[in-house]
This record gives structure tokens, C-alpha cells and sequence, in this order.
């Protein structure tokens, strides 16, 4: 199975690139829906964010005022990185647990939308990685224009992640989306025909799946030469 990442900044237009996968029959599976998931009334999550941040942060009914919350973590790096912490392990373990349901469907290609893909460490899980990447500009006035947030918030959800164009030196393919949404649709039918085409040789031994199922077949070459011999 192939796990395609798929990150970038906030607002810089992951979920309209993953919308574009899922359209061409291509699950996703979207970090920000495991993560609320995860802060649902009762979990596991939800227990330790209440006990670390207080019954402030909840809402009438009990669930987690995501508003609220948002506003204290993205003010504040410390409380950030508590928060960080403390749901990083069940998220990575809900995105692992969605790839595993998508593998025993028999799925031969995934897309993992992870907008901390490389501050949370999970690139090494996958092979493509997509950056979709705007200029600083577009990113900001989307960004403003989607969550109605004033600039000062908005800048400082953007400098709560990794600076994009570090993100975009990373990548194995960039997305460019400071243009309309029509040249995007054009250069993710490009990036299509590049993630599901399949594997040379050389990009197969190349990659750690290959060097693997190399060094295994060496294995059982030699396990089998010597009860022969
Ligand atoms: C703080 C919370 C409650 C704010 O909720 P809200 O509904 O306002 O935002 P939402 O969850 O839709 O996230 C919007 C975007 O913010 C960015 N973002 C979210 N969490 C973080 C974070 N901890 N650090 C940096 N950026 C973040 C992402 O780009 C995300 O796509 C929520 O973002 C949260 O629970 N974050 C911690 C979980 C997490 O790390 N999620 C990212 C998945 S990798
Ligand atoms: N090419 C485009 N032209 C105009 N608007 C766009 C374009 N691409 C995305 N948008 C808009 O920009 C906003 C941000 O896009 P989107 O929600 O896909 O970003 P995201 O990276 O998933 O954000 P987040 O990190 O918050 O999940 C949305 O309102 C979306 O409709």
C-alpha cells in the first residue's frame, strides 16, 4: 500500500486538495477529524485536556470549547506544547488505526492529511510527500476570510507551525496554490498521474519497503542454501 502525505500550512489548502483525492476515489484520511474525534465528551483525550486545562475550557453540554481552547493555545507556545503532548500519542495511534481498516479493505493507495505531518514526525510513514504551498500574502487573507479572525490571530495560528517554505524544501512534490482554484485543479491532475503511477525498479529498491523485501530475500536465500547444504 502506498501512503501518500499530504501537509502545509494552515488555510494553505490541504482539505481542497484532499477533497480533490477523494473525488478521484482515493481515501483520505484527515488528522484534523481523528484530533476531534479525540476531544469528544468522555474519551480519553478529552479527560486529559480537562484535567491539564480545567473545566473552563468546556462548554454547557460539556464538550470542549474548541473556540476557547484555540484562543489559549495559540497564544501561548507553553500551553501549545502541552497540548501538543498530550494528544500527540492517540493521534498518531487514530490515524494508524485508520490506515489499518483502509489496508484490510485491500486499498492499494491512501492519503494521510496531516498539517503537522513533519512537527508530529509522521513523515517517515509516507512516501510521496505533497506540500501544498501559498504565498505568504494569499495564506494570511485566506486564512482571515475562512475563520472571519482578525490579522493578529490569524498570524499567530500561522506562526504556531513549521514556516512553509521550510515545509516545501521537504517535499518530494509542491502543490502551488497561491492561484484560482481552476490552476489548481490543473496541477493536481499532474500530481495525480505522478502519485499513481507505479514504482520503477530503482524507486522501489530505493525505498525502505525495498531494501527490506531485498534484505528478507537475502535472508531466505541464505536460510534455504544452508539446510540444503
Ligand atoms: C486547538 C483546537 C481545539 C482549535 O480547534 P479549531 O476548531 O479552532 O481548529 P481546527 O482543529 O479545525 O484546526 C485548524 C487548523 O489549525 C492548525 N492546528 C491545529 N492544531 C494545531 C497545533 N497544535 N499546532 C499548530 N497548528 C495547529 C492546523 O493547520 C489545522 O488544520 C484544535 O486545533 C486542536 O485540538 N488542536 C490540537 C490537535 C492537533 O494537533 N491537531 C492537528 C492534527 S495534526
Ligand atoms: N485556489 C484557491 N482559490 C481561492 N480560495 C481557495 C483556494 N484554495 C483554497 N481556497 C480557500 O482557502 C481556504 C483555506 O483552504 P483549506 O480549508 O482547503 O485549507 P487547509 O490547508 O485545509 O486549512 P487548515 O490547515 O485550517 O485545515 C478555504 O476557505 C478554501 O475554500
Amino acid at each position: 500500500m502506498r501512503i501518500v502525505g499530504l501537509t502545509g500550512g494552515i488555510a494553505s489548502g490541504k482539505s481542497t486538495v484532499s477533497n480533490l483525492f477523494k473525488a478521484h476515489g482515493i481515501p483520505v484520511v484527515d488528522a484534523d477529524i481523528v484530533a476531534r474525534n479525540l476531544l469528544k465528551k468522555g474519551t480519553g483525550g478529552w479527560k486529559k485536556v480537562v484535567s491539564a486545562f480545567g473545566e473552563d475550557i468546556l462548554l454547557d453540554n460539556g464538550e470542549v470549547d474548541r473556540a476557547k481552547l484555540g484562543q489559549i493555545v495559540f497564544s501561548d507556545p507553553g500551553k501549545r506544547q502541552l497540548l501538543n503532548r498530550l494528544l500527540a500519542p492517540f493521534i498518531s495511534r487514530g490515524i494508524l488505526m485508520e490506515v489499518l481498516k483502509l489496508w484490510m479493505k485491500g486499498c492499494s493507495i491512501i492519503v494521510l492529511d496531516v498539517p503537522l505531518l513533519f512537527e508530529a514526525k509522521m513523515d517517515k510513514w509516507t512516501k510521496p510527500i505533497v506540500v501544498v504551498w501559498v504565498d505568504p500574502e494569499t495564506q494570511l487573507q485566506r486564512l482571515m476570510t475562512r475563520d472571519g479572525s482578525t490579522e493578529e490571530e490569524a498570524k499567530s495560528r500561522i506562526n504556531a507551525q513549521m514556516p512553509l517554505d521550510l515545509k516545501r524544501s521537504k517535499a518530494d512534490i509542491v502543490i502551488d496554490n497561491t492561484g484560482t482554484l481552476a490552476a489548481l485543479h490543473e496541477e493536481f491532475q499532474k500530481v495525480l498521474i505522478q502519485i499513481t503511477k507505479p514504482l520503477t525498479w530503482t524507486e522501489l529498491m530505493l525505498s525502505r519497503k525495498g531494501a527490506f523485501l531485498a534484505l528478507f530475500s537475502i535472508f531466505v536465500g541464505v536460510a534455504i542454501c544452508q539446510k540444503s547444504s
